[in-house]
């Protein structure tokens, strides 16, 4: 048999989506309605807040002097480099333009997003990472306002290092909303903000899900929910470092999916022995998060050779995929269904979720097999123009003429008659449908 489950997962990603679906969408057409006030409802159910919504300068400042200077540094060291990976993919993508016949040109412009909406999660965990992953990214395309949403703390408000990093990153404004109606305070343009062109950013299974499904009428960059991680290592790899990075990624919450896919039953069985006292050994609430998903979520696939291993991670299609195995090149060469894919022992998933480069908003649930991760490319309108001289028109136009009359599209056909007329008066021309 090709792949042996020595661990199956009791759940997906699938088991309550419908659930949440019906939750997502009653919140936000109640918001939708309601406006400010329901929104504010929302934050003191979920979030038993209360407070001002938009954060002031004040609140930022203060924010920032209650800071210890080595995180500023650790938060400012890990912004250059996600800033400067997405200047580098910012200049892979140029304007251009060709002469597609004499006199005929054709070209594409790249135009920013207006308005962004950076959703930074803050439930569990305070993910100051993400605000410098959205924020910093959006700054780098060009965007022109750049609005956060993020989950108050009960009296506090949002956690200061987030308020500190988004502000550093370049946010033009901080809403102290979590969850749903954080969403869409930014999609509706509540709170004084212009209405999101585009909605960015990581969250839970109801964040996802109100991006979801507002998408169409504002643009998102993609279905990134709750984290899921694979590790795909063989007999070369190291069981404790195997063990302790599928454990690292199953804290992120009870619904968070690690898989470990190896061809060694050997290593398997070694990394299975371990983990429970690994996640035993963390503090609550991790522990718990990290229980619930190795419990629900985590398998272990023992395949028979490395290209069956290859072939179940590209079918998992994983945000995060660790290859802890011999030969990278091969696998760099061969895997095509990963968010970020992390090469070696010398680097780890983490590396990637704080301070690498590489940005950590990546797709989940299986997104990975149809889109990357969020990048400045996701802020940026690839469009298209076209100019032409009226002699090199000539041919366009009978081309369009007789293949809009085959189509049955007589208006779009005499668009090119007129012209033909206009700027070749006395010539006859053949514009019947060429059937
Ligand atoms: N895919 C990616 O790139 C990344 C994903 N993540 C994921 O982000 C998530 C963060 O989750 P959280 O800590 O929960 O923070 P969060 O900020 O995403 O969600 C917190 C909000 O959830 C809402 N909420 C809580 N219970 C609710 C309920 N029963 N009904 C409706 N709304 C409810 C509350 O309004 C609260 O403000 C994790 O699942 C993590 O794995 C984090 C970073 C990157
Ligand atoms: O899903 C993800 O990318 C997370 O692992 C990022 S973080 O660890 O929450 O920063
Ligand atoms: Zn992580």
């Amino acid at each position: 048999m090709p792949r042996t489950y020595l661990k199956k997962a009791l759940k997906t990603a699938e088991s309550d989506a419908a659930a949440v679906t019906g939750i997502v969408q009653t919140i936000l057409d109640e918001i939708e309605a309601g406006g400010e006030e329901a929104a504010k409802a929302y934050a003191e159910k979920f979030d038993r807040y209360d407070g001002n919504i938009v954060v002031t300068r004040a609140e930022i400042e203060a924010a920032a002097a209650s800071l210890p200077q080595k995180l500023k540094d650790d938060i400012r060291f890990a912004h250059d480099n996600i800033r400067r990976f997405a200047e580098a993919q910012k200049a892979t993508l140029s304007e251009t333009e060709i002469e597609i016949a004499p006199g005929f040109f054709a070209g594409q412009k790249i135009i920013p997003c207006q308005a962004a909406g950076c959703y930074v999660p803050g439930g569990r965990y305070s993910h100051v990472a993400s605000a410098i992953m959205t924020v910093t990214t959006a700054r780098v395309a060009g965007c022109q306002h750049i609005a956060v949403a993020s989950p108050p703390r009960p009296e506090t408000g949002v956690h200061p290092a987030i308020l500190y990093t988004a502000d550093l990153c370049g946010a033009d404004s901080i809403l102290a909303m979590g969850g749903v109606q954080g969403v869409a305070s930014m999609a509706f343009g509540l709170f004084g903000q212009p209405k999101a062109d585009i909605l960015v950013g990581p969250g839970n299974q109801f964040v996802a899900e109100a991006k979801r499904i507002l998408f169409g009428r504002v643009g998102i960059d993609m279905f990134a929910g709750p984290t899921d991680s694979l590790v795909i290592a063989d007999a070369s790899a190291d069981p404790e470092i195997v063990a302790a990075d599928l454990v690292g990624q199953a804290e992120h919450g009870y619904n968070s999916p690690v898989w470990l896919v190896t061809d060694s039953g050997a290593l398997a069985e070694k990394v299975m022995a371990l983990a429970p006292g690994l996640i035993d050994s963390l503090p609550e609430p991790n522990r718990a998060s990290a229980e619930a998903a190795w419990r629900d979520y985590a398998e272990v696939i023992v395949c028979d050779t490395i290209e069956e291993v290859a072939a179940t991670a590209d079918d998992y299609a994983p945000e995060h995929l660790s290859v802890q195995a011999e030969n990278l090149d091969w696998w760099l060469a061969r895997l095509k269904c990963y968010g970020s894919l992390f090469l070696g022992e010398e680097t780890t998933v983490a590396y990637g979720d704080k301070a690498a480069g590489t940005n950590h908003v990546l797709p989940t649930s299986g997104a990975a097999r149809y889109t990357g991760g969020l990048s400045v490319h996701k802020f940026l309108k690839v469009v298209t123009w076209q100019r032409s001289s009226r002699d090199a028109s000539k041919p366009v136009a009978l081309a369009t003429a007789r293949i809009s009359r085959l189509e049955g599209m007589e208006g779009h056909a005499r668009t090119a008659d007129i012209r033909l007329a206009k700027y070749f008066p006395g010539e006859n021309f053949d514009l019947a449908a060429v059937e």
